[in-house]
């Protein structure tokens, strides 16, 4: 009989990665994702104003293996590099901000990062996991539906960490662990004028009570570029604050802080969304690489794990398969 595969919850970044790993050794792997595809707060949103990234703006590599993974994405035309004007604001003053940081994007959006790692990796999507339990020698996932999946061998746990605590209480320690780290909500706001707007600036990080940081997105490589549109964030206090503020709300008060900050007029809108990552951030970095129940078989990873960027998520990801993989050595 043919070995169980793996289970891997969770289809960002962090979950890719521990599935790529784990490929590569030779073993079989399922992802299950919430979201129709996945990316999770890598992914890209479809709109009327083309494909927008309104997660992750951009990523650093800082790592040598995180480095060499994404040249490798670059020669296979997933990423490129962003050289934005830079700038940033203090009380509400614009001044540039120019660095050699290299920053790196998807192409022709940010998503095309997990469409690439993805490949043809079994994958079930819009299957929310509530449940994962182990009989004598296997796990079981069950989704919100109620159906089962499995048999597995063993389990890998790639959510933001209040959703993976929820997952892992056949784990009691890496439960509570997962449970001491509270994530920081951001909203997301894009907007759309039909006239490039006058102005150098392409990116800024803001210091200001609501706004943390702006884009234009028509800067970024191979973006569509009919419409002059933008991504603004919400801090993380401010956004905690206006939780359940509606949505027309969130777009008045953020644009309206755009305008205040940006140094030419700003038009009529012909395009705004907005999306809250209620988990975009944790609110501090750890050096735990992944949590791991060895004798168990479940493991958890994720950016909560180590810097709370897309690098720590890979990274994380990396450390879980490396973990899982060990122990089977033994
Ligand atoms: C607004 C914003 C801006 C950011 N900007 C940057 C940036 O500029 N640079 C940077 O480096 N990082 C940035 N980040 C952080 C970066 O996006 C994350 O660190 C990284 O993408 C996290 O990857 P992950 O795999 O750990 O988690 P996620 O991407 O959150 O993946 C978890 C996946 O699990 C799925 N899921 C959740 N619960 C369940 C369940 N019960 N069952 C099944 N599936 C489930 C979700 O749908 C999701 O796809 C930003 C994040 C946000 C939100
Ligand atoms: N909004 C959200 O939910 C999240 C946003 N994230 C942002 O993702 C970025 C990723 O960080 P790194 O990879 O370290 O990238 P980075 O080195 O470009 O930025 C790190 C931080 O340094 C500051 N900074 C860097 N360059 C400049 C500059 N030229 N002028 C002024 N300030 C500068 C700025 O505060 C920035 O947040 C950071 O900006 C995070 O704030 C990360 C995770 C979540």
């Amino acid at each position: 009989m043919s070995k169980a595969p793996i289970a891997i919850i969770g289809a960002g970044i962090a979950g890719l990665s521990a599935a790529e790993a784990l490929q590569t050794a030779g073993e079989a792997v399922q992802l299950f994702d919430k979201s129709r595809g996945p990316g999770g707060r890598m992914s890209s949103k479809r709109s009327e104003a083309g494909s927008l990234d309104l997660g992750a703006q951009y990523f650093t590599a800082r790592d040598r293996r995180f480095s060499e993974t994404v040249q490798r994405w670059q020669a296979q035309g997933w990423v490129d590099s962003w050289s934005p004007n830079l700038y940033q604001a203090r009380s509400g003053q614009l001044s540039p901000s120019t660095d050699e940081q290299v920053r790196w994007v998807g192409v022709p959006r940010m998503s095309a990062i997990a469409r690439g790692l993805i490949g043809d990796t079994p994958a079930t999507y819009a299957c929310r996991i509530t449940d994962v339990f182990r009989g004598e020698a296997f796990w079981t996932l069950v989704d919100a539906d109620g159906t089962s999946h499995g048999p597995f061998s063993q389990v890998i746990i790639a959510l933001p960490a209040p959703q993976a605590s929820a997952l892992l209480a056949t784990a009691p320690k890496l439960a509570a662990v997962a449970a001491s780290v509270p994530m920081e909500p951001t909203w997301s706001v894009a907007v759309a004028f039909a006239s490039p707007l006058e102005t150098r600036v392409e990116a800024c990080f803001v210091q200001d009570d609501a706004l943390d940081w702006l884009a234009r997105h028509r800067s970024k490589p191979g973006r569509d570029d009919r419409l002059d549109t933008w991504v603004l964030h919400g801090t993380s206090a401010w956004s905690r604050q206006h939780l359940d503020l509606p949505k027309e709300a969130v777009i008045e008060q953020l644009v309206g802080a755009f305008a205040e900050l940006i140094d030419c007029v700003v038009p009529e809108t012909t395009f705004t969304l907005a999306h809250r990552w209620l988990y975009a951030r944790p609110a501090q970095t750890h050096e735990w690489g992944a949590l791991a129940d060895a004798d168990l078989g479940l493991y958890a990873c994720g950016d909560w794990c180590l810097s709370g960027r897309v690098e720590g998520a890979w990274l994380s990801g990396q450390e879980a398969a490396r973990r899982l993989l060990e122990q089977q050595q033994r």
